[in-house]
């Protein structure tokens, strides 16, 4: 269980409350600068806030040791560094002593056959795939263990239309062991299709927390992005299929 309570962070995060149950996968949507990424480092104890507090399983982020933290949870940021010319092979290894890539991982981001190739000489989409294994191979005993904390920052930047489905359909798998996971994007057709749980944000603040179909209705987009929206309804499977802009 993860539980914060009245965040703040000075110009970025203001009087944030939340919680989210073992097993739940939450995804974070809002315009840009809404503060979806700060929410995130604060959830994974990289950024301090101001005033509130964020409790892990009962225990405050403060009092974890970073060994602890870097054991249970993981954070893949926005940015993609890959500055030195490691090959695949050589990252995942500085990240976790595993010889091999666990077949679920492999299955959903599929990076074996670029494991000798320098970092820095793969594609904008395979590097995210690396990314995102790296940082799930971190933590991967807990996440076997169903006691992970899994926070992902727009994990589907420059990822093709399979692997953006394949990407959320692993983070679903995973989440039925019990893991906990917070993805931020701004794709609401993936949220739609694979969301347990959306938080909406817009200006640092938190404007709607709920199940997917009750946060994405067509008044609240609106609002929220200053825009027309329709929302496609699938009447014969009685659920949204799409939203797209209404010009
Ligand atoms: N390092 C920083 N120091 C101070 N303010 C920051 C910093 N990073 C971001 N901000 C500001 O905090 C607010 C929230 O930014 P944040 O990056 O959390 O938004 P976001 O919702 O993730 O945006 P995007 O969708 O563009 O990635 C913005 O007003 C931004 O300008």
């Amino acid at each position: 269980m993860l539980a914060a309570k009245h965040i703040q962070l000075h110009g970025r995060l203001q009087n944030i409350s939340l919680n989210l149950a073992a097993g739940e996968v939450v995804h974070i949507l809002g315009p840009n600068g809404a503060g979806k990424s700060s929410l995130l480092s604060v959830l994974a104890g990289l950024l301090t806030p101001n005033s509130g507090d964020v409790q892990l399983k009962g225990k405050k982020l403060q009092d974890y040791s970073l060994v602890e933290l870097a054991h249970c949870r993981t954070l893949m940021e926005q940015q993609l560094h890959s500055a030195f010319a490691l090959s695949v092979q050589e990252s995942l290894s500085f990240y976790s002593q595993r010889p091999k890539i666990p077949p679920e991982l492999e299955h959903a981001l599929e990076i074996t056959d670029f494991l000798s190739r320098p970092l820095n000489h793969l594609s904008g989409g395979e590097r995210r795939r690396v990314q995102l294994c790296r940082s799930l191979m971190q933590i991967w005993t807990a996440i076997e263990q169903g006691n992970a904390l899994i926070l992902l920052d727009e994990p589907v930047q420059g990822l093709d239309f399979a692997h953006q489905h394949k990407l959320c359909q692993l983070i679903n798998l995973l989440a039925t062991h019990g893991n906990m996971v917070v993805v931020s994007h701004h794709q609401l057709n993936l949220a739609q299709m694979y969301a347990h749980r959306v938080w909406l944000m817009s200006s640092q603040q938190l404007v709607a927390d709920g199940l997917t179909a009750d946060v994405l209705q067509q008044e609240t987009l609106e609002r929220v992005f200053q825009c027309r929206v329709r929302i496609a309804f699938d009447s014969e499977q009685n659920k949204l299929i799409q939203t797209y802009l209404d010009y």
